[in-house]
């Protein structure tokens, strides 16, 4: 690795810069509104829906905006930070900086090279990519795309404990670096974009590749998935989430792998405290970006209190609502360890493919940079709370 950590600041803005004085312009814009706008336009209306939709009245969604926008940076000046470095350290892996690929689910419907174009975009970055259970291409075929890049994958428990222990065993063989099971979906929240146009990707098969090649899955077909795929795509639906999952249930994947366990979906003190006594290795603060519990907190409201129950025994990390740089600034000035990127990569996908998702993933880490520099942060870990000014609820 090279020893100069990359600018990313003055490096991808001076590119840019240069391209316009030959005339071009980006093709995947730079800030969220502009990017998610042109997104739409490119997205199938089912694409659009499923992805941008929020639960119930999406008040949880804008609660997540909102709780980022009611907090201020007060902009330090004359500290001295000539030179930044990002990298960041998660689960034994060097990361170029503090965030990674949140896991996200059919991928096929936004481009149809899906979850193979975001290994390739997070892998051309180092940023680690958390491969979802719900992805459009089995996880041994996103790891060959993604190469020897971190990785980490994302289990969503069902009904079957057969079923999520070959998910884990098979991730820990394609060298994930840690499981982060989704605890927020033990059933779909009431989504009215997607119930409007009646339209489910899962019904239609879309979304359910790490099923169709799982043994655990294919033992309770009748025929094969490439038979009868209805089949299939049924069996799934009468498979997936459980209502009734608990603590004495999800500790059972220590019987199963030694990799680092982190629990996506905490967001109370007393369930952040929990997770530490039950020994496992991480918290990721999430409402899914809104799209499960309609009238839910924001997580940049919920993080202080995650952060305080951790008592710095286990990393917290935090996604939702993250859409530039200055909202991954606040998030690590509040103890964050690292945060998920969401619905920007995915739209950054939908433009343009690879290109599209690593140009997102590549702007958020220069606004990330020049945030650093203009309030005198030399690394992540130089961002303290005393450079925000904390909103009021
Ligand atoms: C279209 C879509 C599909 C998603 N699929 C999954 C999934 O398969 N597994 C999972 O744990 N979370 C899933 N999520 C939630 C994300 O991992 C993440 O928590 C959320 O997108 C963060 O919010 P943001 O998009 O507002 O940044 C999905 C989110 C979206 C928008
Ligand atoms: C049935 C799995 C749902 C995938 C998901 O996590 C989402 O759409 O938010």
């Amino acid at each position: 690795m090279n020893d100069t950590p990359r600018q990313y600041g003055p490096e991808t803005q001076g590119a840019t810069y240069l391209r316009g004085l030959g005339g071009a312009v980006p093709e995947v814009p730079t800030n969220f509104l502009t990017l998610e706008a042109k997104a739409k336009e490119k997205m199938s209306p089912e694409a659009w829906a499923y992805t941008a939709g929020g639960a119930g009245l999406e008040s949880a969604m804008d609660a997540n905006r909102a709780a980022f926008q009611r907090t201020q940076i007060i902009p330090r000046m004359l500290k001295g930070a000539a030179q930044r470095n990002l990298t960041t350290e998660m689960f034994g892996i060097k990361a170029a900086g503090p965030i990674m690929t949140c896991p996200i689910g059919v991928l096929e419907m936004m481009h149809p090279e899906a979850d193979l174009a975001v290994a390739r975009a997070t892998a051309a970055l180092n940023v680690p990519m958390i491969i979802s259970s719900q992805a459009s291409f089995s996880m041994e075929e996103i790891a060959k795309a993604h190469g020897d890049a971190p990785r980490f994958f994302q289990l969503y428990w069902g009904k079957s404990d057969a079923i999520a222990e070959s998910f884990v065993k098979r991730a820990e063989a394609i060298g994930c670096k840690a499981i982060f099971i989704t605890l927020d979906t033990v059933i779909l929240g009431w989504r009215p974009r997607d119930l409007n146009i009646g339209y489910s990707p899962f019904l239609r098969g879309q979304g359910i590749a790490q099923y169709t090649s799982d043994p655990a899955f294919r033992a309770l077909l009748p025929q094969t998935p490439e038979e009868n795929p209805q089949a299939a795509a049924f069996q799934f639906t009468q498979t997936f989430g459980d209502a009734g999952l608990d603590w004495a249930r999800i500790a059972k994947i220590r019987s199963w792998t030694k990799l680092p366990v982190v629990l996506k979906g905490i967001m109370r003190a007393d369930d952040a405290a929990k997770t530490v006594s039950e020994g496992y290795d991480g918290i990721l603060v999430s409402n899914h970006g809104g799209r499960q519990v309609d009238g839910g907190i924001g997580t940049f409201d919920a993080l202080p209190g995650v952060v305080a129950a951790a008592k710095g025994k286990i990393p917290v990390m935090i996604d939702s609502g993250i859409r530039c740089g200055a909202d991954i600034f606040k998030a690590l000035a509040l103890g964050a360890t690292a945060v998920g990127i969401g619905r920007p990569y995915v739209y950054g996908l939908a433009i343009a493919g690879q290109a599209g998702a690593q140009a997102v993933l590549e702007y958020l880490l220069a606004e990330l940079d020049v945030t650093m520099a203009l309030n005198g942060c030399a690394s992540p870990q130089e961002i303290g709370p005393e450079l925000l000014a904390l909103g009021k609820s």
